[in-house]
């Protein structure tokens, strides 16, 4: 524990003061996370797998590849998102790590967004503590210091566009089947601020009020006219795609590129480090209404008959 604080610290050290993203949540964390994490650093260094998440770190170019492996949807649970603010604060704090693709191990999805099922018939400290993780691997994806490419290879709705849209860029497959975008409001919720206004930094303010109010569903291609993402490429170019994109960014000066994204990220991360609790309090009080909880099982339930 000591020696990994140690590393920590002295990666975080060439920054100057204020000017890293990386502590953000970094030591905030419950209880759970805490204990989990010490398991998980103990563990082999280059190559990882838990539950759900996979990593391999390439030495040589100091590059990550972390995928989601959840089927069928890769929807984000409580331990899917622990462990995957766990992984992303092993590769932070391993120097020989600058850069992380983040890409699913699931054929045609990228992921699902939020598991609906942590959100529905559960009591309130539950709803609390899942939103948490939620927060903690926002602040710990959109705050990290490192390069982050999506190689979104497959649908990639709600929760899943938030993952794409917290890293630096996005490379998505060539395929009309796949949608993306932030459709919070076609479950009839509302997306919170920081989903809000992590959108309006990509996309802009216009297009990300019509997409957030009709809660719309993008094509690649259509995702691409209003720059929600950066590249649509062939499925089978996906990943060689995001490998070139990676390594044009580290050619730049790790410093000189980690200040320049900790200026441009700042607000919005205090924001929410700001209004953490509050934001708990909030859902917590919004998604135990029984009028959310009866959408939310409505649309349960239209997914299910959908897959029959
Ligand atoms: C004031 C503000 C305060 C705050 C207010 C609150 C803010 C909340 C913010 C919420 C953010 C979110 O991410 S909410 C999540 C939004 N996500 C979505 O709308 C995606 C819904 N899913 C889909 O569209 C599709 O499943 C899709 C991903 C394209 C894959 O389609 P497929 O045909 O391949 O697969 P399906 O047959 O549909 O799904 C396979 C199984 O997975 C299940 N499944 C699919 N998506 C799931 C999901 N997100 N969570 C759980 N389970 C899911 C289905 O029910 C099926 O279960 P079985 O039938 O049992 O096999």
């Amino acid at each position: 524990m000591i020696a990994t604080l140690l590393i920590q610290h002295e990666k975080l050290e060439q920054l100057p003061s204020g000017g890293t993203l990386s502590p953000y949540g970094v030591h905030q964390k419950h209880g759970q996370i805490t204990s989990q994490a010490l398991q998980l650093l103990s563990s082999q260094r280059r190559q990882f797998s838990n539950t759900y998440i996979s990593v391999k770190l390439d030495e040589t170019s100091g590059v990550a590849v972390m995928k989601l492996k959840r089927p069928p949807v890769n929807s984000l649970n409580m331990e899917l998102l622990t462990e995957f603010a766990i992984n992303l604060e092993k590769l932070e704090i391993d120097r020989g790590c600058r850069g992380v693709i983040l890409t699913s191990a699931v054929p045609r999805i990228f992921s699902a967004g939020l598991d609906i099922t942590e959100m529905c018939g559960k009591n309130a400290d539950h709803y609390g503590e899942f939103w948490r993780a939620v927060q903690e691997m926002w602040l710990k994806l959109y705050g990290s210091s490192m390069v982050t490419i999506a190689a979104i290879n497959g649908s990639s709705p709600a929760g899943g566009c938030l993952m794409a849209l917290s890293c630096d860029y996005r490379i998505i497959a060539n395929n009309k089947k796949y949608t993306i975008g932030l459709n919070e409001t076609q479950l009839g919720i509302v997306a919170p601020f920081w989903f809000k206004d992590i959108i309006t930094e990509v996309i802009g303010h216009r297009a990300a009020e019509r997409s957030l109010q009709l809660g719309m569903l993008y094509s690649p291609t259509d995702a691409l006219k209003i720059g929600l993402v950066d590249e649509v490429v062939a499925e089978d170019k996906v990943q060689s795609t995001a490998s070139a994109v990676m390594a044009q960014w580290l050619t730049l000066p790790d410093h000189a590129r980690q200040i320049t994204k900790s200026m441009m990220r700042k607000p919005s991360l205090d924001r929410l480090v700001t209004h953490r609790e509050a934001d708990i309090t909030n859902f917590v009080s919004y998604i135990t209404r029984d009028s959310i909880q009866k959408s939310l099982q409505m649309y349960m339930e239209m997914l299910k008959k959908k897959g029959r």
